[in-house]
């Protein structure tokens, strides 16, 4: 057990990600106190059956009422409207941060409702799984896992140190990044690759009808891994895209053009470009092994770990 970073937490919106980081928080003593709060009735309720958070708050108001360090853990697109209703309620001093999957748009969203008494400091953990909501966490999820701050103007230095710790102890490796170059490299390695998952699934879907069932019954590995990717919230993945438009948008350029050539090679039997393009991408993967970054999370799925 580690010192407490924080006497108190607040976590805001208690779906994967707030539910694995308050067994996280339990697991190295992180806080004194976490307090929760989410927006339906019935997560509240789950929340308390099952023991998540010390203390599940009616009002976002109520939960972050004293807290140290607050985390909003809501979907993109509902970031800015959480910062506005908790604002009036923030303690002088305090370190507010969330964990959203883009970058620049909640900079852009939460930082005109924050007091000038507040530090905001902004993070995204990049590990999570296709699950949603408060029964799907577990306390191993950030192990071994990126998570970037992203400090914006006048970060206060101690908060962004303060936070770094924190993460240490959830179990994750810290580094920093800013706004458009993280939105960017997500954009490569998680918003189009997602994006491309759920055609793939949806043009499979397509093809089922006249098939019948053999497009699922014979799904291969690499099929099985897009089905996985596709079945992840819709609301989470709607605003992701929705909020990092521009760089998503660039990638998906890209990849429109070299998919084209690959459409050409095939049709006109360039086995050449085929077998060079493949090599590299083949490339790209072993250097990813021999640098020991093959961090992909392992499949635990729905509660199938111990929550402490
Ligand atoms: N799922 C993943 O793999 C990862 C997700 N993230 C980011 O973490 C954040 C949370 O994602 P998850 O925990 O996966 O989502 P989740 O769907 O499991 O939980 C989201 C929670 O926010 C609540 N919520 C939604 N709108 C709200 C509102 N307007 N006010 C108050 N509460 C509201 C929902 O009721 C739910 O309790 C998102 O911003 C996402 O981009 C970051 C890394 C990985
Ligand atoms: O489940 C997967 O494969 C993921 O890619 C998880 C994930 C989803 C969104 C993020 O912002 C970070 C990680």
């Amino acid at each position: 057990m580690s010192t407490p970073i924080y006497d108190r937490v607040a976590l805001i919106g208690l779906g994967l990600i707030a539910s694995s980081m308050f067994w996280a928080i339990k697991r190295a003593g992180l806080a004194g106190e976490v307090t929760g709060y989410a927006r339906s009735e019935e997560t509240r309720h789950t929340a308390r059956r099952i023991g998540l958070c010390d203390r599940v708050c009616d009002s976002a108001i109520e939960a972050v009422e004293g807290a140290d360090l607050v985390v909003l853990c809501v979907p993109v697109g509902a970031m800015g409207k959480v910062a506005a209703e908790i604002a009036p309620a923030l303690k002088s001093g305090a370190t507010v941060s969330d964990v959203g999957s883009v970058k620049r748009h909640v900079i852009e969203a939460v930082s005109p409702h924050l007091p000038e008494n507040v530090h905001f400091v902004p993070a995204h953990p990049l590990a999570g799984t296709e699950h949603s909501g408060p029964e799907s966490g577990f306390a191993e999820l950030f192990d071994n896992r990126w998570c970037l701050l992203v400090p914006v103007e006048n970060s206060d230095p101690a908060a962004v140190a303060r936070l770094r710790q924190f993460w240490q102890g959830i179990g994750a490796n810290v580094d920093e990044m800013e706004a458009d170059h993280h939105d960017l490299v997500l954009a490569v390695t998680s918003h189009a690759p997602h994006l491309i998952a759920y055609t793939m699934v949806g043009v499979a879907d397509d093809l089922r009808r006249v098939t019948d069932s053999e497009v699922i019954k014979y799904s291969a590995a690499g099929f099985r891994d897009f089905t996985r990717i596709a079945a992840s919230d819709p609301t989470m993945w709607r605003d992701v895209f929705l909020s990092n438009k521009d760089a998503t948008l660039e990638i998906l350029g890209r990849f429109t053009e070299e998919l084209f050539a690959l459409q050409r090679a095939i049709r006109t039997g360039d086995g050449q470009h085929l077998f060079d393009y493949f090599t590299r991408t083949r490339a790209i993967r072993r250097g990813i092994i021999d640098a020991g970054q093959d961090t992909a999370a392992p499949d635990f799925g729905r509660g199938a770990t111990p929550k402490t």
